[in-house]
C-alpha cells in the first residue's frame, strides 16, 4: 500500500470541493502509510475536529473505492513540530526548492529578486483570482507562449505580485537552466538611471534582453518617463521576437495607463489580459486562516469569518489585521476572540468611515457612471440614472451611519421606504449579477482611497 492512494483522494476531493474547502480542510493534511494504517496529520485541533465531523465519512468512501484489497485505517492526529518538517520535506507537493543564482556576475548581480515566500500553493484560489492564477501557472509550468506576454491588472493587495513570484520559484524549482528575473519597474527605471550614470548602459541592455522569463511588477511607475519607456520598449521586442516570456502587472487595464506610449500599451495587449478583482466572502476567509496557520497564530473561524465580513476590498488590508490581533493578544496574554477582533477593528473602521462623506459617494458614483451629481439627485427615472442612484444610495448605508431617513435627504428628499427599496434591491442585484457586483466593489475601492 503507498501514498497514492491518498493522492487519488486528493485528485478526487478536489474535484468535489469548492477550491476554499480543499485549501483550507484537506491540502494542510500530512500522510503517512504504514501497516495498511494511513495516519493523517492534522496542524491543529481545530482542523482535526473539523475532517472529523465533516469529511472522515467520505474520506472512508473513497478509500474503499480506490483500494483492491482490504483498505487501510484511518489515523487522524496532530502533527508533532519535528515530525511536520519531515514529512513536508519528503512530501510531492512542496514547489518550493532552493533558490538558485546565475553565475555569471555582472553589475546587476544577476540576482532572481526572486522572494520565496509566494508560491503558488500558498496563493488561495476562489472566483475572482483564478483565471490570473491558471494563467501564470500554464506559464511557468509550460513557458506556454500563446500566454506572451501575461498582463496582470487589479487594485492595491489583491496578490499580482504574489502571482510573479509564484512563477519564478516554481521556474526555478525545476531546476531547468532559464534565467528568470522579477523587477519592480520603479527599480528598472533606477537602474536605468545608474547604468547612463555608470556607462553601463550596455551592460544594462544586455542583462535585461538576456532572460527568459522577465517579471516586471507595477508597469504604472513608467508614466511619463519617456527614456526607461523607450528601453523597455526595446527589451520587449527583442524577448518577444526570442520567444521569452513576459508577465507584467499594473493597476489598470493597458489601455487605460497614462502617461504610457501607445506603442507599449498596444504591445502589452498581445497575449493574455486578466484581471484581479477583491476576493470574496468565502476566499477571504481561507486567505485568513492560511495565513494565520504561516504565522502560527491560532485564529479561531468565527473570527476569520468576522474579519472576512468587515474587510472586503484587500488581502493586505487582511493581514494588516491579522498581525494586529496577533500582537494584542500576545500584549494581553488572552487567545483571539471575537471581542478582540471587534476592539481592533473598531478603530480601523471607524478611520475609514470618517474618510467616506456624502459629498464623496456623490462625486465618486457620478463620475463612474459618467453622469452629473444633479443627476443623481433628481426625480429622472431612466435606468441610466436610477441604476447609478440605487447604487450611491446603497453605498451610504453600507459605508456610513446615516440612517434611512438622513440618507433619504442626501438623494433629493427621497422617503426612507424609497431608501430601503434601493438597498435590498442592489443587494439582490449584487447576488444575482456579477458586473453589478463588481460596480460596486470598484465603487468601495476608490471610495476607500
Ligand atoms: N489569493 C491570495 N492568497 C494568499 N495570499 C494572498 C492572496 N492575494 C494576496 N495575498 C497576499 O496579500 C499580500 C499583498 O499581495 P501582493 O503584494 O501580491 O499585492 P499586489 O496586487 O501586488 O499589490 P500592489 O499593487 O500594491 O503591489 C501579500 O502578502 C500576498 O501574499
Amino acid at each position: 500500500m503507498s501514498l497514492l492512494i491518498w493522492e487519488q483522494c486528493l485528485q478526487h476531493l478536489k474535484k468535489q470541493l469548492t477550491p476554499a474547502e480543499f485549501s483550507i480542510w484537506i491540502r494542510p493534511l500530512k500522510a503517512k502509510i504504514h501497516n495498511n494504517f494511513l495516519h493523517l496529520y492534522a496542524p491543529n485541533n481545530f482542523v482535526l475536529n473539523w475532517i472529523k465531523k465533516k469529511y472522515i465519512k467520505n474520506l472512508k468512501q473513497l478509500l474503499n473505492k480506490f483500494c483492491l484489497m482490504k483498505p487501510p485505517c484511518i489515523i487522524l492526529q496532530i502533527i508533532p513540530y519535528e515530525k511536520e518538517i519531515k514529512i513536508c520535506s519528503n512530501s510531492s507537493n512542496i514547489f518550493e526548492k532552493k533558490n538558485y543564482n546565475f553565475t555569471k556576475k555582472n553589475i546587476f548581480n544577476n540576482k532572481t529578486n526572486i522572494n520565496k515566500k509566494y508560491t503558488f500553493k500558498n496563493f488561495i484560489e476562489g472566483k475572482t483570482n483564478q483565471i490570473a492564477k491558471y494563467s501564470a501557472y500554464q506559464i511557468a509550468d509550460k513557458l506556454h507562449h500563446s500566454y506572451n506576454p501575461l498582463f496582470i491588472y487589479g487594485n492595491t493587495g489583491l496578490g499580482k505580485t504574489h502571482l510573479l513570484h509564484a512563477i519564478g520559484n516554481f521556474i526555478l524549482s525545476k531546476k531547468i537552466l532559464k534565467k528568470v528575473i522579477y523587477i519592480h519597474s520603479e527599480k528598472f527605471v533606477q537602474n536605468m538611471v545608474k547604468s547612463l550614470k555608470n556607462n553601463s548602459i550596455e551592460e544594462f541592455k544586455n542583462y535585461y534582453r538576456s532572460v527568459n522569463i522577465l517579471l516586471i511588477d507595477d508597469i504604472q511607475f513608467f508614466s511619463k518617463k519617456e527614456r526607461s519607456q523607450e528601453e523597455l520598449f526595446h527589451t520587449f521586442n527583442t524577448l518577444f521576437d526570442g520567444n521569452h516570456n513576459i508577465v507584467l502587472t499594473s493597476d489598470c487595464y493597458p489601455q487605460k495607463l497614462t502617461g504610457v506610449a501607445q506603442r507599449l500599451k498596444s504591445r502589452f495587449g498581445w497575449g493574455v489580459t486578466v484581471a484581479i478583482d477583491p476576493p470574496d466572502f468565502k476566499t477571504r476567509i481561507a486567505i485568513l486562516l492560511q495565513k494565520a496557520y504561516i504565522k502560527n497564530i491560532s485564529l479561531p473561524y468565527d473570527v476569520a469569518k468576522f474579519i472576512a465580513k468587515k474587510l472586503f476590498l484587500n488581502v493586505r488590508e487582511l493581514e494588516g489585521a491579522l498581525n494586529n490581533l496577533k500582537i494584542h493578544s500576545i500584549f494581553i496574554q488572552k487567545p483571539i476572540t471575537i471581542k478582540l477582533a471587534k476592539n481592533i477593528l473598531k478603530d480601523h473602521l471607524q478611520i475609514q468611515k470618517k474618510k467616506i462623506t456624502i459629498k464623496k459617494i456623490h462625486e465618486k458614483v457620478a463620475e463612474y457612471y459618467n453622469i452629473t451629481i444633479m443627476d443623481l439627485l433628481s426625480k429622472k427615472r431612466s435606468r441610466s440614472i436610477t441604476y447609478p442612484r440605487q447604487i450611491a444610495i446603497s453605498l451610504t448605508k453600507k459605508l456610513t451611519d446615516y440612517s434611512l431617513p438622513e440618507i433619504g435627504n442626501f438623494f433629493g428628499g427621497r422617503d426612507h421606504t424609497t431608501i430601503l427599496h434601493a438597498c435590498r434591491k442592489i443587494k439582490n442585484l449584487k447576488k444575482k449579477n456579477h458586473e453589478i457586483l463588481k460596480d460596486f466593489k470598484n465603487l468601495l475601492y476608490k471610495l476607500s482611497l
